[in-house]
This record gives structure tokens, C-alpha cells and sequence, in this order.
């Protein structure tokens, strides 16, 4: 059958690249050229989530210290596909190829020169770098280069040679609309965020990034942009070149996929950072909401050192090599529990400065900052223990769960005690109290190193938004996500009372976001999210 000419679907594509793996053992040139035809017509759409960090802030950087993080139903999209319809004759002599890159939020357009030997990509046009994407694209041309047999190596060759043209988009809720919102004069509700065009334009910080207390680049929510634009473009690339199949979704031929993305995505997102986090924020945006404990830092480090005097092909082949220990295990909210999000308006925080201030605190105090260390540890434990125990209840004691949750969800916790009638509900009130406790302990323990380190872990304006949230009726936790500060800060509430918080916060010019939890990871997308109108604000307008 002759392909030639006729328009692909991502499924069609979807079975033709797993035959793609099976048949190139044996390629012949027909075949080739068959798959040749198939990858230029596509374009592949990869999506990638935001994350919250509720537990482990700071414990995460250090093994064996574990974090929950859920991620959310805002998304990152990268669209790739080809920059020229055809090869042009003379490209076969070519060192280099084309890389264009447009962010329209942000109404970039970036063009690159890439060589072919090297892998490295330079600007040619005077617009703004975005290096996460850049690391993106040479470690995921690296990664095929690494990985693919000769005969795949010249189709990828042919692939590149007609340029490569990379369009990234964030949802709305990885940034802040206060200020488009309070300049149309609508009231800041969720409401009003739902009413924006999906991707719309970003709003810069105006303070430029030069003193101590200098704010990020764009107005954020604090969901982590740069891990979910990185691996929504690695993924994409990935797929692309035919390194991973994201398409199926099960099995351990998937889970190896998924594997080899958050490789690629975390080396890209440290070497663009030029510092080794604890990587969470690429974990979630790669396998969705989990309970994650980092990946050696020296499975990293050591590519960093070797960059200098290895070709990059090599050093990412050892980087796939290598033990990478990070774990993930499953981890979900309780049933009837929804995350909220309630942006204050102070601006935001730079996490590493404060990830510094924590880390000299350390070295100067060691013995209290241990003993700070351990009992916040332990409070992370229990909460997530507590979780646990509550999605063990429900499950076991489904009717009684519901209806104790329905019931405390309307409540101020000082009345939940009186909504237990026998044992089981007695039992998940508990539960209940144990949480709220823990969240307590947790709260109080990052207060005090915040103190010790000097920096604004949960600043008084958000401990008095957060005292008022938990008195809330059906309101379990409250707290500053990650590494707090002024970004927006998270509930979990109980049934439907995540709509009347909302209200309130409104009321107090804190603006409740549209994201909601949701656990799915990286995806490949069947259509542009700009035709499929994929955003939170559509899916829902409603908070829970
Ligand atoms: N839609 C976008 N288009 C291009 N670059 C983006 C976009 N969204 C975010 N970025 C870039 O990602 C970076 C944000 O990363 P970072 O400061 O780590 O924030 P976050 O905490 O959200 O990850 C910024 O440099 C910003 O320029
Ligand atoms: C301090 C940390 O443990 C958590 C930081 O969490 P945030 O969610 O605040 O992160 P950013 O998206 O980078 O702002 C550092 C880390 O684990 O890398």
C-alpha cells in the first residue's frame, strides 16, 4: 500500500511504529522508506503534568527521605513535527539542520542551528534562549543516537536533515492571571480564570531578576513549568524518532519507556538548572502523583564532569546506563478528597536561594537542624500513613466512609467527633484527626526551620491564611506546597466543601485556581490542545 501523500492519524502511526522496532533487524530499503514517508507526515503532541509537592519539602533532597507529590490536571504540550515538507537535494552534504522553536504565550520564535556531529544547538536568531528546551532537544537526539542500530541511525539522519519544529504551551493554571483579571475588573473568582482563552499570553514579572528578593521571569503559580515543558518535549522528541512507543499503555515495555523519558528529561532539567534538585517535579510530570524518594545524585553528577571531554552520544548512552535508584510508589488522595489551590497574590518564590538557606543552616547548626529534620520526617510519615489508613477504610467500609465524609465536609472539625455513631466511623474520624494533626506538625516544624534558616518558609500572611483555611468547614490539610513561600498554597478538602472555600477565599482576595488532582502522567496527545480546547477551566468549571 502506498502511504505517499496521505494524511496519518496518531494511532495509524501508533501500530506502525511498534511494527517500526520489530521489522528494522531486518529493514529493507522499501520498508525504510515506508517509515521515512510515515514519520514525516506526523506530528507528535506529548503532554506532561504540574505537580504539588504536599509532604517532604527540603527532607526530599535527601535519600531516603520520601515526598509525596500529586500531580495536576494542568498540562505542559509540546507539538513536533517536521520544519520542511521535503528534503531538500542537496542535504545529504549538510553538517547541521534547522530547529525552530515558538512559545506563543510568550510570542517567542527561536531558530537554532543543530550539528549532526555534535548535537549542539546554536541560537541564530537574537530572541530570548529557553535552555530547558534546548538540553531537551540535544539529549533526546542524543538518546537516539545512542540507542539506534545503523540503519535507524540514517533514517533519524533523514528526519533531521528536514528540521525540526518544536511548539511548546502551558495551561493557564501554571501562571497568574490576577492581574489580566483584576484589569478587566472581574471578580477574582474561578470563575473568572475559567473565562480566559486557553493559552492565554503570560504576564512577565516587571521586577527584573537582578536583586535578592528578585521574582521568576514569568508570573507562576508555583506548579513547576520547567519540568513539565522538559519532559512534554523529550517525550515528544522521543516518540518522534521512534526511541520510546508512549502510545500503549501498559506493560513493562511502557514502564520501560516511561523510564527512559525521565532520564532524558531529569538530565536535561538539572543541566539547564545547573544544579541537582531532588528532581520530584520531573518524577510527577513523567509517572503522574506518587510517593517519590530521589535518584542518587551521582548518576548525574558524574555526566556532568564527562560532558566536558566525551561526545554527548556517549555520555547519554552511560547516563541510560546507569543505576538509577529514585523510587515511586503509588499514591493517591482518599476518595471524597479534593486538592485546592489558593493563589495569596504576593508574587512568588526563587526555590533555590531558599534551598541554599536551608543547606547553610544545616552546616551551622547541625545537631538542631537533625533533630528539625527528624521530627518533620516523622510527621510526613504519619501523614502519609494516615492517608493511607483512610483509603484502606474506605475501600473496606465503603457506605460508612461516604457517609462520614459527607458529613465532617460540612463541618468545622471541633463538630467531627459528634458525626460517629459506631466503631468504623469512630475509626475514620480518627484517621481524620490524625491527618489534620500531622499537617499540624509538619506546619510547625517548617515554621521553625524557616526561622533557624532565615527565610520565609511559611510567612505570617500565609500561616493566618492557612490557621483561617483549617477552621474551615470540611477543610483536612492546609499548607505551603515544595519549598513554601509566597507561592500558592494547597488545601484538601473534604466532599464538596472545596466550593465554599473558594467563596471564602475570594472574599479574601486570595484567588482559588482551577487545578485539580489528577495522577496521569506523561501522555501523547491525539490533537493540538489549541483544536481540542483542553483546558481546566472548560473541563470544569465547578472547583470539585
Ligand atoms: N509557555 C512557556 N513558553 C516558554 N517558556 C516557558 C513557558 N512557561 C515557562 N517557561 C520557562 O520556564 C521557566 C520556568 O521555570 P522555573 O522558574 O523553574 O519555574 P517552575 O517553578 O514553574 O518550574 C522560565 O524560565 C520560563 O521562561
Ligand atoms: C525544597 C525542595 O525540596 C522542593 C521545592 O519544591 P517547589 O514545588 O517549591 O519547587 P519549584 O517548582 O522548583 O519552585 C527542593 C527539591 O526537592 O528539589
Amino acid at each position: 500500500m502506498d502511504l505517499r501523500g496521505q494524511p496519518l492519524e496518531i494511532s495509524s502511526f501508533t501500530f506502525r511504529a511498534s511494527t517500526i522496532t520489530t521489522y528494522l533487524y531486518s529493514p529493507t530499503p522499501a520498508f525504510l522508506a515506508l517509515i521515512e514517508n510515515i514519520q514525516e507526515e506526523m506530528a507528535v503532541i506529548a503532554s506532561a503534568p504540574g505537580k504539588v509537592l504536599i509532604t517532604g519539602g527540603y527532607l526530599v533532597l535527601e535519600r531516603p527521605n520520601a515526598g509525596i507529590v500529586l500531580s495536576a490536571n494542568a498540562r505542559f504540550y509540546a507539538i513536533v513535527k517536521p520544519l520542511f515538507d521535503e528534503l531538500r537535494p542537496d542535504s545529504w552534504a549538510w553538517s547541521w539542520t534547522d530547529v525552530k522553536l515558538t512559545s506563543p504565550q510568550m510570542a517567542r520564535e527561536t531558530l537554532y542551528k543543530m550539528s549532526l556531529k555534535h548535537f549542539i544547538l546554536q541560537c541564530t536568531s537574537s530572541e530570548t534562549r529557553n535552555p530547558f528546551v534546548e538540553y531537551a532537544v540535544q539529549y533526546a537526539v542524543a538518546a537516539a543516537y545512542a540507542t539506534f542500530d545503523d540503519a535507524k541511525k540514517d533514517v533519524l539522519q533523514k528526519q533531521l536533515l528536514q528540521g525540526i519544529d518544536i511548539t511548546i504551551l502551558g495551561s493557564n493554571d501554571f501562571y497568574s492571571y490576577r492581574n489580566q483579571i483584576e484589569a478587566r475588573g472581574l471578580p477574582l473568582t474561578p470563575e473568572s480564570l475559567a473565562s480566559l482563552p486557553p493559552f492565554t499570553s503570560i504576564t512577565f514579572n516587571s521586577e527584573q531578576a537582578n536583586g535578592e528578593n528578585s521574582k521568576p521571569e514569568v508570573a507562576k503559580t508555583g506548579l513547576g513549568s520547567s519540568a513539565a515543558m522538559t519532559t512534554a518535549v523529550v517525550a515528544a522528541l522521543l516518540n518522534y524518532f521512534g526511541v520510546v512507543n508512549l502510545s500503549s499503555y501498559s506493560g513493562s515495555q511502557h514502564q520501560e519507556n516511561l523510564d527512559v523519558v525521565h532520564i532524558i528529561a531529569q538530565t536535561a532539567h538539572c543541566m539547564a538548572q545547573g544544579k541537582v534538585g531532588s528532581g520530584f517535579d520531573v518524577s510527577s510530570a513523567v509517572y503522574g502523583s506518587h510517593r517519590y524518594v530521589r535518584f542518587s545524585p551521582e548518576v548525574i553528577s558524574s555526566a556532568q564532569d564527562a560532558i566536558r571531554f566525551m561526545p554527548l552520544e556517549e555520555v547519554i548512552a552511560e547516563v541510560l546506563k546507569r543505576k538509577w535508584d529514585h523510587e515511586r510508589t503509588k499514591f493517591s488522595l482518599p476518595p471524597l478528597m479534593n486538592l485546592l489551590l489558593g493563589e495569596p497574590g504576593t508574587g512568588g518564590s526563587s526555590t533555590p536561594s531558599m534551598v541554599g538557606a536551608v543547606k547553610k543552616w544545616q552546616k551551622s547548626d547541625p545537631q538542631k537542624s537533625l533533630d528539625t529534620w527528624n521530627k518533620l520526617s516523622e510527621a510526613n510519615t504519619t501523614l502519609e500513613a494516615q492517608l493511607n489508613y483512610l483509603s484502606k477504610l474506605a475501600e473496606e467500609h465503603w457506605e460508612t466512609y461516604k457517609g462520614v465524609i459527607y458529613s465532617c465536609s460540612m463541618n468545622q472539625s471541633e463538630k467531627w467527633m459528634e458525626q460517629a455513631s459506631e466503631a468504623i466511623s469512630l475509626e475514620i474520624v480518627k484517621a481524620l484527626f490524625g491527618a489534620k494533626d500531622a499537617i499540624l506538625n509538619i506546619r510547625c516544624h517548617m515554621r521553625q526551620m524557616g526561622q533557624a534558616a532565615g527565610i520565609p518558609i511559611e510567612p505570617e500572611s500565609q500561616t493566618q491564611l492557612l490557621d483561617a483555611t483549617m477552621n474551615m468547614p470540611g477543610v483536612l490539610l492546609a499548607g505551603v506546597p515544595g519549598a513554601g513561600g509566597f507561592d500558592a498554597v494547597f488545601a484538601v478538602t473534604l466532599g464538596d466543601s472545596g466550593n465554599n472555600l473558594a467563596k471564602v477565599w475570594s472574599s479574601h482576595n486570595v484567588l482559588a485556581l482551577l487545578v485539580k488532582e489528577d495522577p496521569r502522567g506523561v501522555s501523547i496527545e491525539n490533537a493540538d490542545p489549541r483544536t481540542n480546547q483542553i483546558t481546566s477551566g472548560i473541563s470544569s468549571v465547578r472547583i470539585v
